[in-house]
């Protein structure tokens, strides 16, 4: 989407209702109130975007989300095909529904409780509200009989909200992040409203089997509702729940990224000729490690400069001709959680560089801000280990957009265990992140592999993301929206809840 310059508006009496609706908390553009007072969109951050915005162009259809700042009053405007209907929050509303209930609640509740998460009456009360507004925005933006497709846990009451009042829609729901074990979910106050909300959805997409499991056991468990019973496949044999009359499907579909297009423009002379003069910039390095990520307490960045100073240390790896980049896009920047991880961070950069740089020549370079698209694949390019440590992550694009710059067969992938990636990148060096002696191994296993060994692990993943791409991950999940629900599985009564399968 082109960016920094305000797009055409619409007036708001002349759009038509779209028949393929995509209902995510943010819209693919932020709109950036500049010192001035005049307004600029930009690329919004995050793997969601990177991989909707392509198919929703694709498919001429309408985007219902958060325009990324407060009361931001904001027609619904058009691009690049994409109707773009702009939900406003107040800055109480940001404060509670999204930094609060989503991101201090949720986000690390469904990510294993690496920080605790808060239960608070009045964020609920928040999401409950904003959930309402995105799904009356929905309701007008939908023409009869549309398509819409809900995405992430920020918006987990629309599905129930939008089918009460548009029962003549067909509604899919995506969850972008993990779905966390029962156990876990059942520390969750409004556990069960968040159960049924969900439930208004006819199709219910985890990136894994294992959410689609552990989902159907809730779906018995909380809401009574009889389900099918066994594993669930892997885009295809989904789960099913029965709502009364209504049967609401249930799978797994990893998502990806539009790997073809990455492809072609990091062939490109210019991209080629950018990784080059990094390498030089970077003062010619033998080996450069990549980290990009959000900056995220679960993306596990700390652990990964932990393992990389260990091993500087223990003389494992030589700092006079290895350097680290790690590129990170601020995010969520005033939830308490994030504002102490990034103190982390920075400090152990500050260590690393302390102890082992010397007059220009960092051995840690740290960029905290989004990166420009074409700069980024550069960076892939160029990188000789790609270093991905989440202690716990949905899926990670990054892992599969780094293979899919790699048409040399250069690089090599270390891949933590713990994101939904390494379900299907098996030929990475996949480590345990919570084992730091493994991350260090997996870390020195990437640098020292052989030129043969590193081609033939990266033509096995390139095979695996090039044939995975973003639009089979789309065309899998719509279709089996669209399909009429044939026969399904046998069912199971809540009563024989047993163990979640
Ligand atoms: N520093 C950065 N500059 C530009 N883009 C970034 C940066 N960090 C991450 N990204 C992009 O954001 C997306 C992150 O997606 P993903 O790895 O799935 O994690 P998440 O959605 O949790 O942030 C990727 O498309 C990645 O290229
Ligand atoms: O909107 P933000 O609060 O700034 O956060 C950005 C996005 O982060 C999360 O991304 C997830 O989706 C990716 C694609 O499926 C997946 O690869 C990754 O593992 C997830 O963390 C979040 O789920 C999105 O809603 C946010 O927009």
């Amino acid at each position: 989407m082109t960016t920094g310059e305000a797009p055409p508006r619409q007036d708001p009496d002349t759009f038509t209702a779209s028949d393929f609706v995509v209902v995510a908390n943010r819209l693919p553009v932020d709109l950036e109130r500049l010192p001035d007072g005049t307004t600029r969109w930009k690329r919004s951050p995050g793997g969601l975007v990177t991989a909707l915005e392509p198919i929703l162009r694709s498919n001429r259809g309408a985007w219902v989300g958060w325009a990324g700042v407060a009361d931001a009053d904001v027609d619904p405007i058009v691009e690049d095909d994409i109707v773009l209907h702009p939900v406003p929050l107040s800055a109480d509303e940001i404060a509670d529904y999204y930094e609060g209930f989503s991101n201090a609640t949720l986000w690390p509740l469904y990510h294993d409780v690496i920080v605790r998460p808060e239960y608070r009456r009045e964020w609920w009360n928040s999401y409950v509200e904003v959930n309402r507004r995105f799904a009356e925005a929905t309701a007008k933006a939908s023409a009869p009989g549309a398509t819409v497709w809900i995405q992430d846990y920020q918006l987990q009451l629309v599905p129930k909200m939008l089918r009460m009042l548009r029962p003549d829609l067909t509604i899919g729901f995506f969850l972008h992040i993990p779905f966390p074990p029962v156990e876990l979910f059942m520390q969750m106050p409004w556990r069960t409203e968040i159960v049924e909300g969900l439930l208004g959805a006819d199709l219910i997409g985890f990136h894994l089997a294992g959410g689609a499991t552990n989902f159907l056991y809730l779906a018995r468990r909380l809401a009574g509702h009889q389900t099918s019973r066994g594993t669930v496949g892997v885009r295809s044999k989904l789960g099913v729940v029965q709502v009364g009359f209504r049967t609401v499907r249930v799978g797994a579909f990893p998502i990806s990224i539009a790997s073809g297009a990455l492809d072609e423009q990091s062939r490109s002379r210019s991209i080629r000729a950018r990784a080059r003069a990094i390498r030089k910039e970077l003062g010619n390095p033998a080996k450069i490690l990549l980290g990009v990520d959000r900056l995220d307490y679960t993306k596990g960045i700390d652990l990964r400069l932990d393992a990389l100073r260990e091993l500087i240390a223990e003389g494992r790896v030589d700092p006079t001709d290895t350097v680290m980049v790690q590129l990170a896009t601020p995010s969520r920047e005033r939830v308490e959680s994030y504002v102490q991880m990034r103190g982390e961070i920075e400090m152990v950069v500050s260590r690393i560089n302390g102890e082992y740089a010397e007059v220009g020549r960092p051995v840690v370079h740290y960029i905290h801000r989004p990166v420009p698209r074409d700069e980024l694949i550069a960076f892939f390019v160029a990188a000789d280990a790609m270093l991905v440590t989440p202690l716990r992550d949905g899926m990670n694009l990054v892992a599969k957009e780094y293979v899919a710059c790699r048409s040399d067969l250069g690089g090599a992938l270390v891949l933590s265990e713990f994101t939904g990636a390494a379900e299907e990148l098996k030929q990475a060096y996949q480590c345990n992140p919570h084992d730091l002696e493994d991350v260090k191994d997996k870390l020195e296993a990437a640098l020292t592999q052989t030129r043969e060994e590193g081609r033939k692990r990266m033509r096995a993943l390139r095979r695996q993301v090039l044939t995975h791409d973003v639009d089979r991950w789309a065309r899998a999940f719509l279709d089996a929206l669209a399909h009429e629900g044939a026969a399904g599985p046998a069912l199971v009564a809540p009563a024989e809840t047993g163990e979640p399968n």
